[in-house]
């Protein structure tokens, strides 16, 4: 079942192309990611699909529901992180949770909530005096509270430690085990790797590529690199492997970028010959390189 459905959205400001008819469809149940750089339409896209910005052009289905005139119906049945916004300095987490929970029309429990956000021992601290990944964390847990259909979550796990991503992103898993259907923004490449189970691929206001994170790898046959050592100064035969695209050698420091087997092949044919390095070793492309490969450029710039 399709969740929601964007399809031709343009959304310009003044002469300022955001958005230049994109469409994507995310379905029910799916951790789905949309990555660009800087400025390609991804905050755009995410605020007209949850109503609080009108479109120029296209048509939004949200759970059947138009946000651009049923906003307020909507509301209720989506959850949505805050971003780069504060709360009043002196509310107290659990008092977030509560005043959040006031308007929901299906409010989970509130210990709940601080229990699996790891927020208990925090629950009487003031909004001001949290660090910037406790307040993350307080964001995210504000988007559940209304029990959502459909969470938007934009940059998940800025400004969290690499313990507390892992933590973030086991918990995010979990809310889909649950039914929840998950919409997020974000920069990082191996969190899009890790947790989404399709990506779009936005640039310039416009969906560039999607699909599974492995299948935007593999699809543009980018080049694994071999690694290993060797002092076997005969390696010529290398470079006319069909799978081998070019060979580099620093002193005993062999490597070797090639597509499709590469690996294997190289393996074989080095076992064949009686040299067997110890530190053999290859490196797929990753997101990030297919994200390089699509945008020209670099998701951190
Ligand atoms: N309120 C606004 N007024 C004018 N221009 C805007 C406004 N909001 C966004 N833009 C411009 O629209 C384009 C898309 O911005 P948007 O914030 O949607 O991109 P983004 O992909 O979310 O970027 P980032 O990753 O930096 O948050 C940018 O060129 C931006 O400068």
């Amino acid at each position: 079942m399709d969740v929601i459905t964007v399809d031709h959205l343009r959304k310009a400001y003044r002469h300022v192309m955001a958005v230049d008819d994109l469409s994507f469809v995310v379905k029910a149940g799916e951790i789905f990611g949309i990555l660009g750089p800087n400025g390609a339409g991804k905050t755009t896209t995410v605020e007209c699909v949850q109503g609080l910005r009108r479109a120029d052009g296209g048509t939004i289905r949200v759970l059947g529901l138009d946000p651009a005139t049923q906003a307020g119906q909507l509301r209720q049945r989506i959850g949505s992180q805050l971003q780069d916004s504060s709360l009043p300095g002196r509310l107290r987490v659990a008092e977030a949770i509560e005043l959040f929970a006031a308007f929901a029309r299906h409010p989970v429990d509130c210990d709940e909530i601080l229990a699996r956000w790891q927020l208990r021992d925090l629950r009487n601290q003031a909004f001001d005096s949290l660090s910037g990944g406790q307040r993350q964390r307080l964001f995210i847990a504000l988007a559940f509270v209304n029990s959502p259909e459909v969470v938007f979550l934009d940059e998940l796990t800025q400004g969290l430690d690499p313990q507390a991503r892992r933590a973030t992103w086991e918990l995010i898993r979990q809310i889909r085990q649950d039914g929840t259907t998950v919409v997020l923004v974000t920069h990082f490449m191996d969190e899009a790797e890790q947790l989404c189970d399709r990506v779009a691929v936005v640039d310039r206001g416009r969906v560039v590529a999607l699909d599974t994170p492995q299948r935007l790898v593999d699809g543009l046959g980018l080049p694994s690199v071999v690694r290993f050592s060797t002092s076997e100064t005969d390696l010529g035969w290398l470079e006319k492997l069909d799978v081998v695209e070019s060979m580099a050698r620093h002193g005993d420091a062999i490597e070797i970028r090639g597509t499709g087997p590469v690996l294997a092949l190289v393996a074989s044919e080095l076992v064949a010959r009686n040299i067997v390095p110890l530190d053999l070793r290859v490196e797929r492309p990753t997101v990030e390189d297919a994200f390089l490969a699509l945008t020209g450029r670099d998701v951190r710039r």
